[in-house]
């Protein structure tokens, strides 16, 4: 797929494939093209060339029963009504022909409590909660999420991990931007990362950038020096060490690069 913006190319022969039934994760640096790729598989920007299919018909053609199989999570769609929270659901539910109980999905996005706050009352937190909960009751077969969790607090991000892989038990597919390399880590069956408009690489999470197979650093300190070394066999690295002190390896760790190491690394080689 190609997308330009006047001779400017936002997306760059991206070829992609979203397999049913999974949550996948779109990394990339601040106008790598993520959200520009978002919509045009929402149907909401054209492309200049190649062909997209999203569950099995080309958005550009989409019509209203397409449509109505799409959750599309916005940044903060009801904050701001006067309606309360109930009402808000039950006036997206009424659009659909079969939609999920919207007190259920009250109770499903954890806000039962708020059910009569007015939008606008409620937390930072809350509202993303009312948009995935906007999102999702219309029961669609496939979710897009943009940068879902932004602005919450490590709790609220632990309780919406939990309430995305609950809605994945169910069925439904996502597709999620984000900046969280962690938030890729807990949620995302595969991760592709985008550069400049191009894919550098899609892979699981535990495999990015030759992750599974990076040699491991052993860290420690002697003689008051702290001391690493790269070791394709850190067990038995670990072994010859500890031979070497009395007791306990004073600051050992052992780590494998993270996800960050690697995408990191990634994005600067397609700088
Ligand atoms: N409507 C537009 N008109 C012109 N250029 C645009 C338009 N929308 C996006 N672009 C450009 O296209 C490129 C990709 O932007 P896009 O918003 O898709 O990136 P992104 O990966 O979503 O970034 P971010 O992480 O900042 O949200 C950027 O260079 C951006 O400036």
């Amino acid at each position: 797929m190609v997308k330009r913006y006047g001779d400017r190319v936002a997306v760059d022969g991206l070829d992609l494939d979203i397999r049913r039934g999974e949550i996948f994760a779109l990394l990339g640096p601040n106008g790598a093209g993520k959200t520009t790729t978002v919509e045009v598989l929402e149907g909401h920007r054209t492309r200049d060339a190649g062909e997209v299919r999203v569950l099995g018909v080309d958005p550009a053609r989409g019509g209203r029963r397409w449509k109505a199989q799409l959750g599309i999570v916005l940044q903060s769609g009801g904050g701001d009504s006067q309606l309360s929270v109930r009402e808000l659901l039950q006036a997206r539910a009424a659009c659909y022909a079969g939609p999920l109980d919207p007190d259920e999905v009250l109770e499903l996005v954890g806000l039962t409590e708020r059910a009569g706050a007015r939008g606008r009352t409620l937390s930072g937190g809350q509202r993303r909660r009312l948009d995935v909960a906007l999102g999702i009751v219309g029961r669609p077969r496939l979710l897009f999420l943009d940068e879902p969790t932004t602005g919450f607090d490590p709790e609220a991000r632990r309780q919406f991990w939990a309430l995305l892989r609950s809605l994945r038990d169910l069925g439904t597919t996502m597709l999620l931007t984000t900046h969280y390399l962690d938030e890729a880590e807990a949620l995302a069956d595969r991760v592709g990362v985008l550069a400049r408009g191009r894919l550098a690489e899609v892979a699981v999470p535990t495999a990015l950038g030759g992750r599974g197979t990076a040699p491991a650093v052993v860290s420690w300190t002697e003689d008051g020096v702290r001391r690493t070394a790269e070791t394709a066999t850190p067990t038995a690295f670990v072994q010859q060490l500890a031979a070497r002190f009395p007791g306990e390896v004073p600051g050992l760790t052992v780590a494998r690069p993270t996800l960050e190491d690697v995408y990191l690394k990634m994005i600067g080689e397609h700088a």
